[in-house]
């Protein structure tokens, strides 16, 4: 599929709401029979709103509250019709707008998947051979044969993805949900968003979170009082979504000018590549400095990841995979700024040769935040035998700001003439930087920053 191939075209799109001062206007609208009798103010909801999306292509919406994004995605799935201007959509659309829309919450779980199957266009028999897949995904147990109305959030979302990544859609459209589940959840969620954008489909995402457009998207759109500001590269428009919702109101029309002269919508889609950390050879861990065990410290039985994938193993097995303190307690749940060991165990099924190891640590939504590898090429493992056993160590500093993240394994080397994984495991392992108010480094990577100021001479 062509990059370039239009997916989506957005031509003066407006949604305009008559909005009556007083509840009586509306009946007086009603009964005047004159054409020039208006009752009611107009409210333009979406504005005169033109851009394509190419297939294939990752684009982040963001804007204010009520600046119009939904209103737009409603019109581009198709369950609101514009008031005017056309926008014209080729594939199948399948869309996780805001909770609430989309399933009868009278149905059961298992009738609203035949029900939203056949609206995305399945027939039934295409919706029974998805089923198992899409309830494993959803992972609601028995709920799935419960009424809907009796779901809580989580549950709700997890269904309503379950079916929306299932259909294969061509266009994925998804408002806001995904803040509603756990991180394992999310993870889970955003690795197969990579996999469907991987697959060619094209896919629209509704963000407050600037570092998840940045991301994820190839490009981002910005709308404020349903008009679009401007578009462009999502770390561009994101900065300028930020300095708009920290204006001042009286500074708020110039910010919007600037925004609109500075990216306005014009040209092709910028295309970024997704921003990938790979290391080569493990740097050299920081100054070790014993950590004291934290009763604070423990592991959580309960947090494990739900987007495990095990490569197809090419000779060499990971296993025993789990996060210690230097002293040797497993934990899941740490302390920022503190020295942690990755650890797993590698049984070689096959002898091989030029061995090494690595690892990788994510974020929930899957961006690479770094990693190492056991040695460069030339310092491998020069032949490992069948049958031989490793525990693979990675002493690390947590230098990361409170949240969740997620581990990689993997073993490179050489089986006969072929050089490749012969292990890899993705998601495996997963842990949670805990809040600590104390903290003074900012963002998501702490670079030891050391602050200093002094008072200037005048
Ligand atoms: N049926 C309606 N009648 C009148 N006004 C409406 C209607 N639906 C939406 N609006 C208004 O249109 C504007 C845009 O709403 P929309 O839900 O698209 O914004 P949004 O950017 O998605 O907001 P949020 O980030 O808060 O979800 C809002 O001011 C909303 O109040």
């Amino acid at each position: 599929m062509s990059c370039n191939e239009v997916a989506i075209q957005i031509n003066r799109a407006s949604k305009v709401y008559p909005v009556y001062d007083r509840p009586h206007h509306r009946l007086f609208q009603m009964l005047s029979r004159r054409e020039k009798s208006r009752w009611f103010r107009e409210f333009w909801a979406v504005r005169d709103v033109t851009f394509s999306v190419s297939r294939g292509e990752t684009l982040g919406i963001v804007g204010r509250n009520g600046s119009g994004k939904s209103t737009l995605l409603q019109m581009i799935c198709g369950t609101l019709a514009p008031s005017s201007g056309d926008i014209d959509v080729r594939g199948r659309v399948a869309a996780l707008l805001e909770l609430g829309s989309g399933f009868n919450p009278d149905f059961t779980g298992r009738e609203n998947v035949f029900l939203n199957g056949t609206v995305l266009g399945l027939t039934r028999q295409e919706i029974e051979d998805r089923f198992d897949d899409i309830a494993a995904f959803a992972d609601i147990g028995d709920f799935i044969d419960q009424p809907v109305k009796s779901y809580s959030s989580g549950m709700y979302v997890r269904l309503a993805f379950a079916v929306a990544i299932n259909v294969m859609p061509d266009i994925l459209v998804v408002d806001e949900a995904l803040s509603v589940g756990d991180e394992a959840f999310q993870r889970k969620c955003f690795a197969r968003i990579n996999a469907i954008r991987e697959n060619g489909a094209t896919i629209l995402f509704v963000s407050h979170s600037a570092s998840v457009v940045t991301e994820l998207c190839n490009r981002a759109v910005l709308l404020d009082r349903g008009e679009l500001l401007g578009i462009g590269a999502p770390k561009a428009i994101v900065s300028r979504y930020q300095k708009m919702l920290y204006a001042p109101a009286d500074r708020l029309e110039a910010i919007r000018a600037e925004i609109r002269a500075e990216c306005g919508v014009s040209g092709a889609p910028v295309k970024q590549d997704p921003v990938s950390v790979e290391v080569r050879q493990m740097a050299p861990s920081a100054s070790s400095g014993e950590l004291e065990e934290q009763d604070e410290l423990f592991f959580d039985e309960s947090m494990v990841p739900q987007s495990t994938l095990h490569y197809e193993s090419l000779g060499a097995e990971i296993t025993g995979v789990r996060l210690e303190t230097p002293g040797g307690k497993r934990v899941n749940v740490v302390k920022a700024d503190r020295e942690y060991v990755y650890i797993y165990n590698v049984v070689f099924r096959q002898s091989a040769s030029a061995v090494r190891f690595g690892m990788m640590i994510k974020t929930v939504t899957g961006l690479e935040l770094g990693g190492g590898a056991s040695s460069t090429l030339t310092d491998s493992i020069v032949v490992v035998e069948s049958g031989q056993e490793f525990e693979v160590r990675f002493r690390f500093r947590a230098h990361l700001a409170a949240g969740t993240y997620f581990l990689n394994a993997g073993v490179v080397g050489r089986v006969g003439e072929e050089e490749g994984y012969l292990g890899r495991c993705i998601d495996v392992a997963m842990f949670r930087v805990i809040y600590d108010p104390e903290r003074l480094a900012t963002g998501l990577i702490n670079f030891d920053i050391q602050p200093s100021f002094r008072s200037a001479k005048a």
